[in-house]
């Protein structure tokens, strides 16, 4: 599958070390000879272009920020000014405010113009300059502006909905026959997104929640059967429990949404926290927020401003049962209650992860000026490429409860591989 590019490249790019055309990425690893292996998807390779389509002193672009928080929002923006001003010498860079509600011109929300020093030092704050927000777009008013103020190419730096909106706009312009460059930079802590090894932020995230991690070890294991509850991130993927579980391995339960669980019976959670507490006197527990959702009566479900189901409250609900369960057993308790999603994802970036935004924002910007449309810049084996908008929305990225990855989880916290 390729991505549409608005039309024949007649400019000369002004970088160098070009990537060809012709050059492809499959989503999948072929196991060896005899095997029907399908590839999937073929992605072309990121990077710069011979030949673009805008020429570059010409161009307008346009960045926006959506969605909640996440460690790098800032370094992507930084890039990707400095890769438009610096690297192709394109006068003209606006940001636009407060999300995509900062494209429709009721909203009120003046952008500003980015430009090479009004972004020096914006890398080492949390969260975005910029702005950001959830809520439904308005796609015709904010095409009508984006035309009315000459925008080639519009960055959309956010998740999944982010994403589904950006293809809405790219969509939208399509209809209407004006060329611009619809381009994604995928941004979520949760790491969920299709066809990108690691979404930035995920990797900041994952060291700030091993260190409430080694807060909650130390609580837990300093008072008589102490049980430490750490609630983190992650809706429908449990890549931040798994993760910070592997790199803190101090964690002995390990709740995500990919593995339903029972919380009573000889072999459901709640014995076995008890066995674990009779035993070594102190557990420490880790459930993402998407976990244990079947636990809850079913109910219509509520939406958040985008549309996102809005969960249930597992972690709470899960501290109570613990008392309650070491009540039953008339066992003393000293329960610690751990809830730092916020704390997590409105961090600066660190090392890993401001490398990775400084990457995924120039190829954004190679893409974009070679003509690239209806795209996210994606990672996979280690290699950047261009993936369609429409495949990143046609679904979202889930552990694999059988692959490496989930293995060590369970070789780190000894947890059986089902409760109950
Ligand atoms: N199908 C869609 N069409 C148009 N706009 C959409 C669509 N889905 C989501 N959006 C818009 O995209 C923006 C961001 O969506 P959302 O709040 O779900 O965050 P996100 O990008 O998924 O990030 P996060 O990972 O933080 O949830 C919102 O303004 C939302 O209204
Ligand atoms: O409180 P908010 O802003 O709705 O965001 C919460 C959501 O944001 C995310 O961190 C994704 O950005 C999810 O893991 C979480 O459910
Ligand atoms: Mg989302």
């Amino acid at each position: 599958m390729t991505v549409t590019t608005l039309g024949p490249c007649r400019f000369r790019s002004p970088r160098s070390g070009f990537v060809s055309e012709d050059e492809r990425v499959p989503a999948n690893i072929i196991r060896g000879p005899g095997r029907d292996d399908d590839p999937g998807p073929l992605f072309e390779l990121a990077g710069p272009r011979e030949m673009l389509f805008f020429d570059p002193p010409r161009v307008r672009a346009g960045i926006v920020t959506c969605g909640g928080l996440c460690p790098g929002l800032n370094n992507v923006i930084r890039s990707l000014v400095r890769e438009l001003h610096g690297g192709y010498e394109v006068r003209e860079v606006i940001g636009f405010r407060m999300g995509y509600g900062g494209l429709d011109p009721r909203n009120h929300h003046e952008p500003v113009v980015l430009h090479h020093s009004s972004v020096d030092d914006i890398h080492q704050q949390g969260g975005t300059i910029l702005g950001t927000s959830r809520g439904p777009v308005d796609v015709a008013a904010a095409v009508d502006n984006l035309i009315r103020r000459k925008i080639d190419m519009l960055f959309c730096i956010g998740g999944d909905g982010t994403q589904r909106g950006a293809f809405a706009i790219y969509e939208a312009c399509k209809a209407r026959g004006h060329a611009l460059a619809v381009v994604g930079v995928p941004k979520t802590i949760d790491n969920d997104v299709l066809y990108v090894d690691r979404t930035f932020g995920y990797l900041t995230a994952l060291e700030e929640a091993r260190h409430v991690i080694d807060a909650a070890h130390n609580e837990a294991r300093s008072v008589e059967n102490g049980v430490a509850v750490v609630k983190v991130m992650g809706r429908h993927a449990g890549f931040i429990a798994a993760g910070a579980t592997i790199a803190s391995q101090d964690v002995n339960f390990t709740l995500v949404p990919e593995v339903p669980f029972r919380l009573d019976g000889e072999h459901g959670f709640l014995a076995a926290v008890i066995e674990r507490v009779r035993d070594r006197g102190h557990a420490v527990v880790v459930v993402a927020e998407g976990a244990g959702q079947d636990l809850f009566p079913a109910e219509p479900k509520a939406t958040d401003a985008s549309g996102n189901v809005k969960l249930k409250d597992i972690g709470p609900f899960l501290a109570k049962a613990i008392g309650e369960a070491f009540a039953a057993a008339k066992l003393p308790l000293t329960l610690r209650y751990f809830d730092p999603g916020y704390q997590i994802r409105s961090r600066p970036a660190n090392c890993e992860d401001a490398v990775l935004c400084d990457m995924f924002a120039r190829q954004a910007v190679h893409a974009a000026m070679a003509g690239k449309t209806g795209m996210v810049v994606g990672q996979l084996h280690g290699t950047f490429i261009h993936v369609p908008t429409a495949l990143i929305a046609s679904g979202a990225k889930q552990l694999d409860t059988d692959g490496l990855f989930w293995h060590s989880v369970l070789a780190a916290n000894q947890q059986p591989d089902r409760f109950g």
